[in-house]
Order: C-alpha cells, then sequence, then structure tokens
C-alpha cells in the first residue's frame, strides 16, 4: 500500500466546491486561491501548520466569513451564510451552554430551526445521545462532565441536525492523548455506521492520517494548497506501522521539507511556484506510482 498523491476526481458532482477561495482579515490575506472538493461520504481533512487558514476555511464552508474571491458551493448553491445543512463542532469545551442538560443542548438547534415537534427533538436527542456512548446522562449538566464527554455531546447535537456537512476544527486537540484516541476511534465508528461527510480540521499528521480518506496540505502564510493525498488505507489499527510512519515522514517533508522551502520565496508570486511545485510533485507521484 503507499499514500498517492491524487489528481482531481473526473464525473461525479461534489457535495461542498471551494474554487479559488482567498479569505481576508482587514486586508491581511489568509489564505490564498484555494480550491478542494469534498464528496459526499469523503473524511476530508484540511491539514497544515499554524496559520495556514485551516479554521477560516472552515468558517468559510459554514457561512460564517465570506470569501474576498472564489467561492464555496454546496451541493451547487453558493454559501451565503450559516446554514443547518452544516453544523460545526469547535475545539473549546464551553460550546454547550452550561445551564442546560445535555438533552436540552442536543434538542437546541432542531428547536431553533423548527424543524420537528418537540417530541420529536427529545427522541432525536435520546438517541444520539445513545449513539455517541452518553446514555444515563441526558439530564447531566455540561460542567458535570469530562472534556471528552462535553465534546461526544456536541457531536451528537451536530449529528441530531442530519447536516449535509459535519465540519469539525480540530475537535479532540483540547484532549488528553488517550481520550484523544478514544474519540477519534469513536468517530470512525459513527462514520462506519452513518457514512456522513466530514470536514475535518486538525494540525497533526497522525491524526490526519488516522481520521482522513483524503488530506489537502496547507502550508502558510497566507493559507496555499501544497498537495492532497488519499489516505483511506489508514486506521487507528495501522497507526505506528512503518508505513504509517512514512507517510507521516513524506507528509512531513512535503509540509516543511525542500519544496515548502523552494516556494517560500516572494509572497507576490508564491502561488505560482507552489502551485508548480504541487504539480511537480503530483505529476511525479502518478508518474513514477511510488506514492509517498
Ligand atoms: N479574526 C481574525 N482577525 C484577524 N486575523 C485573523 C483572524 N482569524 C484568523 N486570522 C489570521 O488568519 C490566518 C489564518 O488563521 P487560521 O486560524 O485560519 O489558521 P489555522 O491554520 O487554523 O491556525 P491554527 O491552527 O493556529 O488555528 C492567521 O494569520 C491568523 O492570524
Amino acid at each position: 500500500m503507499s499514500l498517492q498523491i491524487v489528481s482531481p476526481t473526473g464525473g461525479i458532482a461534489p457535495l461542498l466546491r471551494a474554487e479559488g477561495v482567498s479569505l481576508e482579515y482587514g486586508g491581511t490575506r489568509a489564505t490564498h486561491d484555494v480550491s478542494f472538493d469534498v464528496y459526499r461520504g469523503d473524511r476530508f481533512v484540511l491539514l497544515g501548520p499554524s496559520g495556514c487558514g485551516k479554521s477560516s476555511l472552515l468558517k468559510a464552508a459554514a457561512g460564517f466569513i465570506a470569501p474576498a474571491a472564489g467561492s464555496i458551493a454546496i451541493n451547487g448553491a453558493p454559501v451565503r451564510g450559516p446554514g443547518p445543512d452544516r453544523i460545526v463542532v469547535f475545539q473549546e469545551f464551553d460550546q454547550l451552554p452550561p445551564w442546560k442538560t445535555v438533552k436540552e443542548n442536543v434538542m437546541f438547534p432542531l428547536l431553533m430551526t423548527k424543524r420537528v415537534s418537540r417530541h420529536e427533538a427529545a427522541e432525536r436527542a435520546m438517541h444520539w445521545i445513545g449513539k455517541v456512548g452518553l446514555s444515563g446522562f441526558e439530564d447531566a449538566h455540561p460542567h458535570t462532565l469530562s472534556g471528552g464527554m462535553k465534546q461526544r455531546v456536541a457531536i451528537a447535537r451536530a449529528l441530531a441536525m442530519q447536516p449535509e456537512v459535519l465540519l469539525m476544527d480540530e475537535p479532540f486537540a483540547a484532549l488528553d492523548a488517550l481520550t484523544r484516541r478514544k474519540m477519534q476511534e469513536e468517530l470512525g465508528r459513527l462514520w462506519e455506521e452513518l457514512r456522513f461527510t466530514l470536514l475535518f480540521v486538525t494540525h497533526s499528521i497522525e491524526e490526519a492520517l488516522v481520521v482522513g480518506n483524503r488530506i489537502l496540505l496547507l502550508s502558510p502564510h497566507p493559507g496555499q494548497v501544497r498537495a492532497e493525498l488519499n489516505s483511506h488505507q489508514f486506521d487507528l489499527a495501522s497507526a505506528g506501522s512503518l508505513e504509517f510512519q512514512a507517510a507521516t515522514q513524506r507528509i512531513h517533508g512535503l509540509l516543511f521539507g525542500e519544496a515548502a522551502t523552494a516556494v517560500a520565496v516572494s509572497p507576490a508570486h508564491a502561488g505560482d511556484h507552489a502551485e508548480r511545485a504541487v504539480k511537480r510533485s503530483m505529476d511525479s507521484g502518478v508518474r513514477r506510482n511510488d506514492g509517498l
């Protein structure tokens, strides 16, 4: 098995398409000309070092910020703001209103969007609380839960909405290593059962390989696409294997190695250089078929 640099898929329409997305904060460019396609059932990971614009891209997909250039579309319709088809799970444990119980937290967005009756929202909440392994904690308040349990509630709340895309912004980064691993495992189990579409942000190469089936590598200042990889062959069971280690090193090399240094020249031409560097590595990866 090898980790291959991929070329764009033809034929099937993407569920989420980011096309030439440049994001700015007060005139400062956070990402430049970023394009990627997420297909239904993908576990698509945005991976890169701090400041490469991963969170900003996720926020743009969520509709919290608008691109300065380019576009993001869901099912072909441009994203113009937040919507129930895209639910975000954040890293912060305080994303749950503390005065609401676990059940009320999960019910809350269902009631807000007036999609279902109170009775149905309660039933759905119980269903999803069970799915994330929190049965028995329905009436608990967030401050009585561990970090991992709070993230489970956030995941249950998101999945209860049955979004087109589940957006996760470093959801496990604030957890201890063992809980983080457990949560990665749980997420994988949920995906195996439900096959939802996931857009997941992380700066951990290992987490990207474990969680994702496709990985977009981004370089920082401003965030630009460095490469796109297939990683479906990896999971927690293969973590630590020689092949997994080799893939980790190759990704590290792509992000921080020679090519990364070579393209970090003139900001004015950084996009062109990066594009050529990525194309070179994609070409050679495909031609030699030796993957990463
Ligand atoms: N609200 C904001 N106002 C101004 N600049 C911002 C804002 N949010 C992000 N930025 C800038 O945009 C760039 C990308 O930030 P972003 O948080 O998207 O990157 P990231 O890859 O998610 O980084 P990290 O992993 O550290 O969160 C950074 O240079 C950051 O300083």
